[in-house]
């Protein structure tokens, strides 16, 4: 193999399960993959009739060109329904994931995305573009956008620019994309470095689709999931989500708080807001025999 560009998966070889080994072999190519049944359409449903719930009668739209001014954003998902945890831990995705990433990536944005009709396509970009380091390089992130509806042309299905984690400086162009047209229940898996974004919706319908992105777990994620969920919800979230949201430290104690894990110390994170603040806490709270 000759992409130079993921440094650190170059080295590895390809993956011995058939279907992985196809999934990655086509992101290694394109920088993407489309998952197809990677959900139900019951699950689909129940994912949009939740997004209308969150929304409820008086939705807050994008508040510039990037949002949509003409599309719908839930953020903080993980605080605000369960409904959702399914997707953040899907086999498929967490496979490529475990391939493409540093272990112990993290999560660094969950959130719907509802796009209207008339709305106009998002701007491209790449989602580690604040990362100012040289490109190509090995991907610090990765993204799925969710099919929740059948993603069309015509409905603003996610468009990408196949190979475009390879290139350098180039800046991506409208007309180099394609959409990523595919049913409900399929999930788009893309490398952080890929130039992509939302197509314009020129149908009669809103495109359901949430979108969840991962980062290598030395990188500041976008949305701190730590301060964005109440922690008194943790015990309701499958582990491997927690996990995921930063409250464990990456080797060998990268996060940790006090000498604490950041779960231990978002536990008494909780007991210190129900006390009068303590101007005199323990020098050493994480004790003699305490591991991170
Ligand atoms: O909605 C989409 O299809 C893409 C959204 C996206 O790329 C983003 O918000 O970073
Ligand atoms: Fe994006």
């Amino acid at each position: 193999m000759t992409f130079g560009i993921l440094a650190e998966s170059t080295e590895k070889p390809l993956p011995s399960d058939p279907t992985l080994r196809e999934d990655v072999k086509h992101v290694l190519e394109n920088g993407y993959v489309i998952i197809r049944d990677c959900f139900s359409k019951e699950e689909a449903a129940e994912a949009k009739a939740e997004m209308d719930r969150l929304t409820g009668k008086d939705p807050i739209h994008g508040r510039n060109a990037f949002e949509g001014f003409n599309t719908i954003r839930i953020y903080s998902l993980l605080n605000k329904s369960r409904v959702f945890d399914k997707f953040a831990i899907l086999p498929r995705v967490l496979a490529l994931n475990d391939y493409f990433l540093e272990p112990g990536y993290n999560i660094t944005v969950y959130q719907t995305i509802q796009i209207a009709p008339g709305e106009v396509a998002q701007p491209l970009h790449y989602d580690d573009i604040f990362i100012r380091r040289p490109r190509p390089r090995a991907p610090y992130g990765s993204a799925i956008m969710l099919a929740f509806d059948d993603y069309t042309e015509e409905n603003g299905a996610t468009r990408v620019i196949p190979g475009s984690h390879k290139w350098a400086d180039r800046k991506g162009k409208d007309e180099e994309t394609i959409p990523c047209v595919c049913p409900a229940g399929s999930v788009i898996f893309f490398l952080s470095g890929l130039w992509h974004g939302a197509g314009p919706n020129t149908s009669s319908r809103p495109r359901y689709s949430a979108t969840l992105q991962f980062c290598s777990p030395y990188i500041r994620p976008i949305e701190n999931q730590i301060l964005a969920v109440d922690p008194r919800k943790l015990k309701d979230i499958p582990k491997k989500i927690v996990d995921m949201m930063g409250y464990r430290t990456y080797r060998p104690f990268v996060g940790y708080a006090d000498g604490l894990s950041p779960l231990k110390a978002s536990e008494r994170m909780v007991e210190w807001l129900q006390r009068p603040v303590d101007y005199d806490p323990p020098t050493f709270a994480h004790g003699v025999d305490s591991k991170l």
